[in-house]
């Protein structure tokens, strides 16, 4: 059964939420006051989640159709929830269940969020439990009207902005840190809604790509360092106005039939209203930190993120990883499906068959986002399966993006040699993680992150392979485009323990040891 929260329909009293269950008709209960159960830092960094995807549409008489069809392309970024909200210059409705975005939207629940509007917003949890009442879009009743917000990233300073807030007698519904946003803006004394937005967005520090929509207007906006990306498209419509929207890939654009127009910049807020575009910068001058694990792992490689595509930088990396660490061997072999690009590049480079010696199963969900071990290790091995024939007697270089825990690593390496292997070599087209990303990406806290606690020797051991190499964080910084050692442009903390922000919690980067 699919819960799904309504918002904002008719014959609802004023801040009234009512949860239907979508095949049932019956109701669970559902707590409209943050859960006194979980606290306020609820997922704390130590179970950090993954990523979130936000869409966005202005001028289209289906909107929340197309807001579907942009989140169908964002299901890779988030799939513990998913919601839509629309607005047609009077109401401002939002749909949001627990789930993917096909179990959330059918045909008839799309036909409840009319409008010209909409903005929505696949999730995994960063801060705030993965429930209800956390999935976003957020909507919040204010003296400045309504407002949604979905947001993609993580705040870091969001103990003392909440604390504030709630001094000042703010109200959360939630126990997620984006809400945080909305009630600053509904607690501003500015004079105009866009100054109360940029004055908002001034005071909270770490990773944000959103998008907000009021009853008339949509607004996208990114932090000052563009942690995450953010894009702006347009559908051209002849003898009409032009639709806009925004996604946080261009892979997005693709399903909508929208032609890329430009980034969000970090550091912008966009205005969207039926007059047209209009931006300012409401922060300037802070160091481009954007988040180097996109083009790693993250993004889809046929999106454009920083003004670069993601398949390109991958291709790079394989490249780059060959000319570092190559060994003799018969096949090369991506873990599909993130190491698939980087493992092109790689035969390429060194000149040895591709092959695709692994098939994973389509049906079974990312083990990287799975929370529990037990569960982890299961989905490994229903995942993925060697195709013998390709593998018996071979040397084969196996290529991955990442290893987090090295349970995926282990299970793979074992199963290429149970395949009749000769010899296995991993490569990893990323440096070893060793630190904790509070900026909105799960990887887990230093006790669980296997580079954290073991020398590479020691982690090759342990995954039992006959060679292990990471790629260079220069090779990788060159693979994305930038020039190692100047003003790379990339955050790179989860290789070099490095933050760009002031405020991480300290606990969760202390030596391993120290945590255990
Ligand atoms: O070291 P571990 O903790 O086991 O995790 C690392 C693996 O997790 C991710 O893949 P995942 O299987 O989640 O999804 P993918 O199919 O998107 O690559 C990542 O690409 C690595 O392959
Ligand atoms: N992964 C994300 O971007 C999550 C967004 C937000 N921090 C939440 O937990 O809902
Ligand atoms: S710490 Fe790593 S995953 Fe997090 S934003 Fe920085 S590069 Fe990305
Ligand atoms: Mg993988």
């Amino acid at each position: 059964m699919t819960r799904v929260l309504y918002q904002g329909f008719e014959g609802l009293p004023d801040h009234s939420e009512q949860i239907k269950a979508q095949s049932s008709g019956t109701a669970p209960s559902c707590p409209l006051s943050p859960d006194p159960g979980s606290s306020e830092l609820a997922g704390g960094a130590d179970e950090l989640h993954e990523e979130c995807g936000v869409v966005a549409i202005h001028g289209h008489p289906d909107a929340a159709r197309q807001a579907y069809l942009g989140l169908y392309a964002l299901q890779h970024r988030g799939q513990e929830s998913a919601g839509i909200a629309t607005a047609d210059g009077q109401f401002l409705a939002n749909i949001k269940g627990m789930g993917l975005v096909s179990e959330i939207f059918t045909d008839d629940v799309l036909q409840k969020l009319p409008g010209d509007m909409a903005i929505g917003h696949t999730r995994y949890s960063t801060t705030g439990d993965s429930a209800l009442l956390n999935a976003q879009p957020i909507r919040v009743e204010s003296t400045k009207g309504l407002i949604a917000i979905a947001h993609n990233g993580n705040l870091v300073n969001l103990g003392t902005v909440r604390a504030k807030l709630e001094r000042a007698g703010a109200y959360f519904q939630t126990t997620s840190d984006s809400e945080i946003i909305v009630q600053l803006i509904a607690h501003s004394h500015a004079g105009t809604l866009v100054d109360a937005i940029a004055e908002s967005l001034s005071q909270v520090d770490g990773a944000f790509s959103i998008v907000m929509m009021t009853r008339d207007r949509v607004f996208a906006a990114r932090d000052p360092r563009g942690f995450r990306p953010l894009s702006m498209g347009r559908i051209h419509n002849p003898g009409g106005r032009d639709t806009i929207v925004f996604a946080s890939e261009t892979c997005a654009f693709d399903l909508l039939r929208a032609e890329y127009e430009r980034d969000v910049l970090p550091g912008e807020l966009v205005m969207v209203t039926e007059d047209g575009v209009t931006s300012r910068q409401y922060s300037s001058g802070v160091e481009q930190t954007s988040c180097i694990f996109e083009h790693v792992y993250f993004a889809r490689p046929d999106s454009r993120i920083y003004g670069r595509w993601v398949q390109e930088s991958r291709d790079q990396m394989g490249r780059q990883l060959a000319r570092e660490s190559h060994v003799p061997s018969d096949v090369i072999v991506p873990v599909p499906d993130s190491g698939v690009t980087a493992a092109l590049g790689y035969a390429e480079e060194a000149g040895v068959p591709f092959r695709l010696g692994l098939i994973r199963n389509h049906y079974v969900g990312r083990t990287f986002i799975e929370p529990e071990q037990r569960v982890r290790d299961f989905g490994v091995k229903l995942k993925l399966n060697p195709v013998r024939n390709l593998l018996e007697g071979k040397r084969v270089i196996l290529i991955d993006d990442s290893i987090i825990r090295g349970t995926t690593s282990r299970k793979i390496v074992r199963m290429v040699r149970g395949a009749g292997a000769k010899e296995v070599h991993l490569r990893i087209s990323c440096p070893p993680t060793i630190s904790p990303c509070f900026y909105g990406v799960d990887t887990p806290s230093k006790r669980d992150l296997i580079a954290a606690n073991k020398t590479i020797d020691e982690i090759r051991e342990f995954i039992e392979a006959d060679s292990l190499a990471y790629l260079s964080l220069d090779g990788l910084q060159r693979a994305c485009g930038s020039t190692p050692g100047a003003n790379t442009g990339y955050c790179v903390a989860c290789y070099t323990g490095n933050y760009p922000t002031q405020w991480v919690d300290v606990e969760d980067i202390l030596p391993a040891a120290a945590n255990v």
